[in-house]
């Protein structure tokens, strides 16, 4: 039987990105890409990232994540879940041993200094943007990641070429258009995503800028599919379009899910991202879930 039978989870969301929490602290146990995606399968644990928490590992930092997507891969970076897993622990009865408003959670890409702005918004410090090929990670050099070339061109969308990319600890790319519900993102995502030009995948963005302050997004994430929201991807699309000169270096990004407030701070350069999060249900997982996922 899987150690994960009847373990607790928290299912929460942040702007309707799906968020499951789990909390593996305290053990040297590590979820498998096939027990993710079992618990993904599951309507009522299903996420598009499962943030696990493990004991910290760099002295200083409160625990230490891994973000698993649905289809059991693992990213760097979650935004969105970064958030849900400020509030777990620092309100969750259970998960929620940790005082004060502040938080230092790390992932395989670094740091990510959380604090609790009120009740239920966080603001995660996501650390400077990764801007030169190489860090993103692209195939093959690229003097100026404001404008890439790709391979995919697609009949239906020729406009859909020469995106900017960006890591925020995992890789995005953002095309800039004039509108951008007038795309069958279900149909043009996984095109881009496996794009030669991205070694490890990417996720993709539609940008529609409609202000200096603000942009319209949409995403297909790496992984998961169309999400209703995605925090690294709006990260990456301020960095791109302060850049770019297309906006300033703070904008609130609207998505389907909501709004985020981005800022890429002078100074140091971090990103920061400010934004919701909701607990919908907590729940514990079935032996049967896990029958043949090793
Ligand atoms: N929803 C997340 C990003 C999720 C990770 C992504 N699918 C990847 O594989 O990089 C967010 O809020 O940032």
């Amino acid at each position: 039987m899987s150690f994960l039978a009847n373990h607790r989870f928290l299912k929460m969301n942040g702007l309707g990105n799906e968020i499951t929490v789990l909390d593996l602290r305290g053990t040297p146990l590590r979820v498998s890409a096939a027990e993710a995606r079992a618990i993904a399968a599951d309507p009522r644990s299903r996420f598009d990232q499962l943030m696990v928490l493990h004991d910290p590992v760099t002295p200083g930092t409160d625990a230490y994540m891994r973000i698993y997507n649905t289809d059991g891969s693992e990213s760097g970076a979650c935004g969105n879940g970064t958030r849900c897993v400020g509030w777990a622990m620092m309100t969750d009865p259970v998960m929620g041993h940790a005082s004060g408003r502040t938080l230092v959670l790390e992932t395989k890409a670094g740091l990510l200094p959380t604090e609790q702005v009120s009740d239920r918004v966080f603001t995660v410090d996501m650390g400077p943007p990764r801007l030169a090929w190489n860090e993103i990670p692209l195939s093959r050099p690229f003097p100026d990641t404001r404008t890439i070339a790709i391979e995919t061109s697609l009949a239906e969308a020729p406009e859909l070429a020469g995106p900017s990319a960006v890591s925020m600890g995992n890789p995005h790319a953002i095309f800039w258009v004039a509108d951008a519900n007038a795309y069958d993102l279900k149909s043009i995502g996984p095109k881009f995503e496996h794009d030669p030009v991205f070694p490890e995948r990417a996720n993709i963005s539609l940008a529609q800028v409609v202000g200096s302050d603000r942009i319209i997004l949409r995403v297909w994430e790496r992984g998961a599919g169309i999400t209703r929201a995605c925090g690294s991807a709006a990260c990456a699309t301020v960095v791109a379009a302060a850049r770019k000169g297309l906006t300033g270096r703070k904008a609130i990004v609207s998505l389907p899910g909501g709004d985020l407030l981005i800022e890429w701070r002078e100074g140091d350069d971090h990103v920061l991202m400010t934004g919701p999060t909701e607990l919908e249900h907590e729940g514990t997982f079935s032996p049967a879930l896990f029958a043949g996922a090793a």
